[in-house]
């Protein structure tokens, strides 16, 4: 059901987002959520969102991606008074870990988990900034399969709505903020 005060912070949301052409490469048109977060009116209101949205689902644990998943991860986590787990890109991550390699807007990446990080059929939600090819949750997502959690959700504040992400994320996921490419 559409709640009006959410409805009204997130045209906030999407009018105060800064986008910058060709960046990182020509053509690609770089929607940049530091832009919310570095704005305590703005970065509160993407937080309360991500709260109130993941307070209905029944969640263990949250799981932020690199690097900007992190600066949602740990604000939701402390309001909701549950763990995060942070998915970091190769090579930054101790003890044993398991890496998936995937594809992304502007690039190819390696994510990695820490092997000990989930228990078994813990139930957890992937939090991101953004979706663009769907890529990174994909990947997400594979690791958290190799770990045996139950994936709950993927919430994320910006889709890039025409670049098909849906084919790769098989799992129901939720985005605030809508635009194309
Ligand atoms: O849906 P996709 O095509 O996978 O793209 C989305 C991902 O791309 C960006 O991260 P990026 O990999 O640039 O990393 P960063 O947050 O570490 O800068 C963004 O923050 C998402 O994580
Ligand atoms: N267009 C875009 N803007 C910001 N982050 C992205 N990640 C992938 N595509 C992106």
């Amino acid at each position: 059901m559409s709640n009006p005060e959410h409805d009204q912070d997130i045209k906030y949301l999407r009018d105060n987002l800064t986008v910058y052409p060709n960046f990182p490469k020509p053509g690609i048109n770089f929607r940049d959520t530091f832009s919310l977060f570095r704005n305590q009116i703005t970065y509160k209101k993407v937080i309360d969102l991500f709260s109130d949205h993941i307070s209905k689902l029944e969640v263990d644990v949250i799981v932020g991606l690199e690097s900007r998943g992190f600066i949602l991860g740990g604000a939701i986590c402390y309001n909701l008074g549950i763990p995060f787990v942070p998915i970091r890109k190769k090579g930054k991550l101790p003890g044993k870990v398991i890496e998936y390699k995937y594809e992304l807007e502007y690039g190819q990446d390696v994510f990695e988990i820490q092997e000990c990080s989930i228990k078994p059929n813990q139930k957890v939600v992937i939090v991101d900034d953004l979706i663009a090819t769907g890529g990174s949750c994909m990947a997400a997502i594979e690791l958290l399969k190799k770990v045996k959690a139950q994936i709950i959700e993927c919430v994320i504040l910006v889709e890039l709505s025409d670049l098909n992400w849906k084919k790769n994320v098989s799992v129901p996921t939720t985005s605030f903020i809508k635009f194309d490419s």
